[in-house]
């Protein structure tokens, strides 16, 4: 899906000229008396005016093409997991270095972006973590950067994870709920941009076998309730999630219950505030792409998160503990580590 719908009369326009690349690049790889064509996935900007800039700024993130060698720094990164707090990134960027066995305790890894208190990143390895902030135009604007800089760093066959917390729906609290759809608050599997005075629709469909794989390897994880579900992005989270303890609040418990009802019955299990429009850009940019939240409370129980310090951390521990099994999977490291 991906289509205009212009302001003045809303009517549907496709927009397919813009966004038509298949996301791949066939390269031969020569092996001896073998050879044959692999597949690499390239890191894809779709803007024309790109390629005519003597530099490229990523003023939040405190990096540029000029001031940074970009292909020494990120060339190899594989992985990218993002997520709203810079705290929870940065434990996991240590977290990983141990899981990784890689040299030294972890404990001393530096933010890359110091430069900034926007947002933070930390490279382990072939791991980058990365904080977004809260809400969809926060992690929009750290994306266009992120993307633009593993697209300049030559990155290939790169996956990118969302690893946030949510309200669940239906489930219990502490649950993993791995999004294959994420969807709007009317349920709908889009996200609309509005460029200029267009309203832009495009698809937020994610990568199904990565949310597969994830799911299995959750398998192995014992004790952590985990499903594959949709995934409800609002811009907000009191009115927006439909909380009856915001400052404003013009709705009835009935009507927030019915809501949040029908959005179960539309297989929405978790809301939070980011995935629609990740799920669009990395869609777009050829990343395969994933969203794994822990669900804080169940929303038709309650408002408020009252979880104890040391439960809010655990939780927040549980997507981490499953992407760092699938990482460690993928770079063959699990058999000679467990
Ligand atoms: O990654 P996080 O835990 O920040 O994601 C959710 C959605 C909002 O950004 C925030 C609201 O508390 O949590
Ligand atoms: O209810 C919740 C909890 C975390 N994040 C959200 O967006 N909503």
């Amino acid at each position: 899906m991906a289509s205009i719908l212009p302001a003045s009369n809303r009517s549907m326009r496709p927009d397919k000229n813009t966004y038509e690349s298949p996301g791949w690049t066939e390269i031969p790889q020569y092996r001896p008396g073998c050879p044959q064509i692999h597949r690499k996935r390239s890191v894809y900007v779709k803007n024309p005016y790109l390629e005519g800039m003597d530099e490229d700024i990523l003023y939040h993130l405190d990096l540029g093409t000029k001031t940074h060698n970009l292909p020494a720094m990120f060339g190899d990164v594989k992985f990218v997991c993002v997520g709203g707090s810079p705290n929870r990134m940065k434990a996991f960027a240590q977290f990983m270095h141990k899981e990784l066995r890689l040299e030294g305790d972890g404990e001393d890894i530096e933010d890359i972006c110091a430069g900034t208190d926007r947002y933070c990143m930390f490279k382990t390895g072939p791991v980058l973590s990365v904080s977004h902030g809260m809400g969809i135009p926060s992690i929009s604007i750290m994306l266009h950067e992120l993307i633009k800089l593993l697209h300049h760093a030559h990155c290939c066959d790169v996956t990118i994870i969302r690893i946030g917390t949510s309200g669940g729906i239906g489930i219990a609290p502490g649950s993993v709920v791995i999004t294959d759809t994420a969807v709007d608050s009317f349920f709908k599997p889009r996200f609309e941009q509005v460029i200029l005075d267009n309203v832009v629709t495009r698809s937020t469909e994610l990568d199904k076998e990565l949310a597969n794989d994830l799911f299995n390897c959750s398998r192995e994880i014992p004790n952590v309730p985990t499903l594959i579900g949709h995934t409800m992005c609002t811009y907000d989270f009191y009115e927006g999630q439909g909380r009856l303890d915001g400052a404003l609040c013009s709705f009835s418990r009935e009507k927030k219950l019915d809501y949040l009802k029908r959005a179960y019955r539309a297989g929405v299990r978790n809301i939070e505030m980011e995935s629609t429009v990740f799920a669009a850009m990395c869609g777009l940019c050829g990343l395969r792409a994933a969203v794994v939240c822990v669900t804080l409370l169940d929303r038709l129980e309650s408002d408020q998160i009252n979880l104890s310090h040391d439960v809010l951390v655990e939780y927040q521990q549980r997507p981490q503990l499953l992407i760092s099994n699938f990482i460690k999977k993928q770079l063959g490291l699990c058999d000679q580590m467990s």
